[in-house]
């Protein structure tokens, strides 16, 4: 077996893997007390029937009684201890596998989790690896316990009667043939019936996390429908995978064993076996048939692991798409950032760049605002901040270093981002001792994607976050536009101040307003940097800056109706 020391498993797993689960002592050793005993009873039937038949000594049959039911009890131990030493050892590896596929996800670059829907990487995790994990743990033990016994039978066959063991092996071919043609067809359907449970899945993980549209659409019974139709189609493969295994399951050869009845009385009545020796054959014959039943009803699983456990192994050989992070954690950091001539198109839509050609520079002890239109990129440039992505052209350096050279923890908690979205994920009871997050008080746990705290909790929570960290560098992406106008000012106070300390500043918002204060306002549009300047600058320029004014004040820009603008200062 493969599965104990080095090697890879059913389809190749990395070593390491593998190694430390080994069984405590050799497992073919065991298995082979335990199928050995087991094999011992035609002998001992086949002894005791010519003793019948020619009345020989009685302590001979006295013996071939105690000798079988020491055997079985040698045998019974044998094979318990066996099953809970391999089931253990199996559990230990699903739970490796398990962890191993997880931690290899989540360190694939932000765009492999746009590519591939949420659904079908958790039926990786979860389901393929339970089917991997069943086959490992149940079937493939009843495989090398069927298999050991076939060959162990096959040459105490060989012991009793070669004339009936050639018999035998010509219908040999029809038991082997047939799982080889059926293992492939089946093992395709495996492969379906786990991509429609994944679209099943995906179906019902979006309809849950969707849930407020679905209900405020009225749509519960379309959703329903929806994933009706996807379990239809997983019961029709599932049904064609049923008969696929039973079809290679009917090779369980009846004429088999009546012709080797046949042949055998003939044997017997010329004299060249004795009645003893038919019965332990047909014995023989009987548990070898059954063994290979055993492989061929556990084939079809394995060839289904198989399919399940190459999606496995792609997913934890994958190789992030992104630069590994580097080593470099310096003590003191500056937090001078420059974004220098940055190019860059998302993986899904490479000809259609999204920042072209932008270059900023952020100073520490300075605020600098990014301001544009809707789909304009900036957080497209946050995301390459983050290091989400890489720039297909241009340099993003941290006190003059590349961003790629720094250590990923290091690099996180000197320049962390204050997004809606980082606020979704379970906080700790106190999140933090800035002020503004107190009279916000959302509860310790906020729910699956911060579901159970309002936008303005949610923007509090991100920023105490971010402010936890003590960074050197502050990105606030659209961080204050859902906080009360006395939250938002203590938010203000404390950005100001932490400038004050010599912290760097990427304030980007929507609400206009809020980056008046700035010490410098650049203006992105169409994924250019269009205007930079001071507010009055820029309003003087009366170019785009002064339009975004403009619309904000007439209520045009969605929301500006809400917020009214005061040009002139906070
Ligand atoms: N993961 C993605 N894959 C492909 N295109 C994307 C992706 N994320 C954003 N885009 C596209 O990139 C462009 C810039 O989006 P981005 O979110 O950076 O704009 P933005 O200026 O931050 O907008 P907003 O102010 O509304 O947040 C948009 O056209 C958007 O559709």
């Amino acid at each position: 077996m493969e599965g104990c020391g080095g090697g890879r498993g059913l389809h190749g797993v990395r070593d390491s893997t593998w190694d430390s689960p080994c069984l405590p002592w050799p497992p073919g050793l065991s298995l082979g007390h335990s199928v050995a005993g087991d094999m011992a009873f035609p002998y001992y039937l086949g002894r005791m029937t010519d003793w019948i038949i020619n009345e020989d000594d009685p302590s001979v049959f006295i013996r071939a009684v105690w000798d079988m039911s020491l055997l079985a009890i040698g045998s019974a131990v044998t094979k318990f201890i066996c099953d809970v030493v391999y089931k253990e050892t199996m559990n230990r590896i699903h739970m490796r596998i398990q962890s191993q596929v997880f931690s290899s996800v989540l360190h694939q670059e932000i765009s492999f989790f746009h590519a591939n829907r949420t659904g079908d990487i958790t039926s990786r995790v979860t389901v393929d690896t339970d089917t991997v994990s069943e086959v490992l743990s149940e079937k493939l033990n009843l495989l090398m316990w069927c298999g050991m016994r076939g060959v162990f039978l096959y040459s105490l066959m060989v012991q009793v009667s070669l004339r009936l063991v050639l018999f035998t092996t010509m219908g040999l071919p029809v038991i082997l043939l047939v799982p080889k043609l059926s293992g492939k067809f089946h093992q395709n359907l495996a492969k379906q019936v786990q991509e429609s449970l994944a679209k099943a899945n995906e179906v019902a993980v979006e309809t849950f996390q969707a849930m407020p549209t679905v209900r405020s659409f009225a749509n519960e019974e379309g959703a329903t429908q929806h994933y009706g139709q996807r379990l239809q189609e997983t019961y029709r493969l599932n049904k064609q995978e049923a008969a696929a295994y039973a079809a290679s399951m009917w090779t369980n050869s009846l004429a088999l064993k009546v012709g080797i009845l046949c042949y055998g009385g003939w044997l017997v009545a010329a004299g060249d076996i004795s009645t003893g020796d038919l019965v332990t054959f047909v014995l023989y014959a009987t548990n070898f048939s059954t063994a290979m039943e055993g492989l061929l009803s556990t084939y079809p699983s394995v060839q289904k692991a198989m399919g399940s456990s190459e999606k496995i192994f792609e997913y934890m050989e994958r190789m992030p798409q992104i630069s590994p992070p580097g080593t470099l954690a310096p003590p003191a950091l500056r937090g001078h950032l420059q974004v220098q001539d940055v190019w860059f198109s998302y993986p899904s839509r490479e000809d259609t760049p999204v920042l072209k050609g932008v270059s900023l520079e952020l100073h520490p002890g300075e605020v600098t605002a990014l301001v544009g239109p809707s789909g304009a990129g900036k957080t497209t440039l946050v995301a390459l901040l983050e290091r989400f992505y890489e720039p297909q052209h241009g340099r993003l350096l941290l006190d003059g270093r590349d961003l790629r050279d720094y250590e990923h923890h290091y690099l996180h908690s000197k320049v962390p981002p204050a997004t809606p979205a980082s606020s979704n994920h379970k906080i700790p009871p106190d999140p933090s001792p800035c002020d503004f997050i107190t009279p916000l008080s959302p509860p310790p746990d906020v729910g699956e994607m911060g579901g159970q705290i309002s936008g303005g909790q949610r923007q509090g929570v991100a920023i105490a976050r971010a402010l936890l960290r003590n960074p050197r560098v502050l990105i606030l992406d659209d961080a204050t536009s859902a906080l009360d106008t006395e939250s938002q000012l203590q938010v203000e106070k404390e950005i100001y101040e932490g400038v004050r300390a010599g912290r760097s500043v990427l304030l980007i918002a929507h609400r206009l307003s809020a980056v008046e204060r700035a010490d410098r306002i650049l203006v992105l549009e169409d994924g250019e940097i269009r205007e930079q300047g001071t507010h009055w600058e820029l309003l003087a320029c009366q170019g785009s800056y002064w339009h975004l004014v403009q619309k904000q004040l007439n209520g045009d820009e969605e929301g500006s109706s809400r917020d009214s603008v005061e040009v002139g200062g906070l």
